[in-house]
């Protein structure tokens, strides 16, 4: 079940919002911008799949997001607990950092957590199956897939060269709630 929570950015040990509640949710992301919709990820994988397989079964699902917003390329991250590069790519994505472009993301398998540095809060979103997510450009935000992550997302580019960010050095990650 997707859930957000959120802190101030001053206070990691006391939420000031929780809910579980996907309407309740994409209103307190629509508020800050951030796009948030349950969307239908209902194709069979396998067990481990490759980029092209995910790409093949949910090629209507990109063509639907360049059709509206003129994006110009995509990937997929597909990580599970024996990916020999789980605990640097964790340690890389937590660390906080911000993209040019719009921060755009289908969750097809599995679940992460998406954290948001904005006006003075911290808003965790629990990300699921299902879920689409868009986070504005410029967002300062860091990402854990926890220490046995599982989980496929399609992330859709404004740009050609794919993934590009800039990190802080904010330790602010540091403080917040992880995955176990
Ligand atoms: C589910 S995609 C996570 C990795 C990533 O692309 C990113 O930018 C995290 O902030
Ligand atoms: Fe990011
Ligand atoms: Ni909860």
């Amino acid at each position: 079940m997707s859930e957000l929570t959120i802190f101030t950015d001053t206070e990691a040990s006391q939420p000031v919002w929780h809910s579980t509640d996907a309407e309740a949710i994409q209103k307190r992301l629509n508020a800050k911008n951030v796009r948030f919709e349950r969307w239908e990820a209902d194709r069979d994988l396998g067990e481990s799949p490759d980029a092209e397989t995910v790409i093949h079964a949910y090629q209507h699902a990109i063509d639907r997001l360049v059709a509206e917003k003129g994006y110009q390329s995509w990937d997929v991250i597909s990580m599970r607990g024996d990916n020999p590069q789980k605990e640097v790519l964790r340690e890389k994505f937590l660390s906080e950092h911000t993209h040019g472009e719009d921060e755009v993301r289908f969750f097809v398998e599995g679940a992460g957590l998406f954290c948001l540095h904005l006006d003075g809060q911290v808003y965790q979103i629990l990300c699921e199956k299902n879920d689409l997510i868009s986070v504005p450009a410029g967002t300062p935000h860091w990402f854990d897939m926890g220490s046995s992550p599982h989980f496929t997302a399609i992330r859709i580019f404004d740009n050609q060269e794919g993934w590009v960010a800039k990190f802080t050095g904010d330790k602010i990650a540091d403080a917040y709630p992880r995955l176990p």
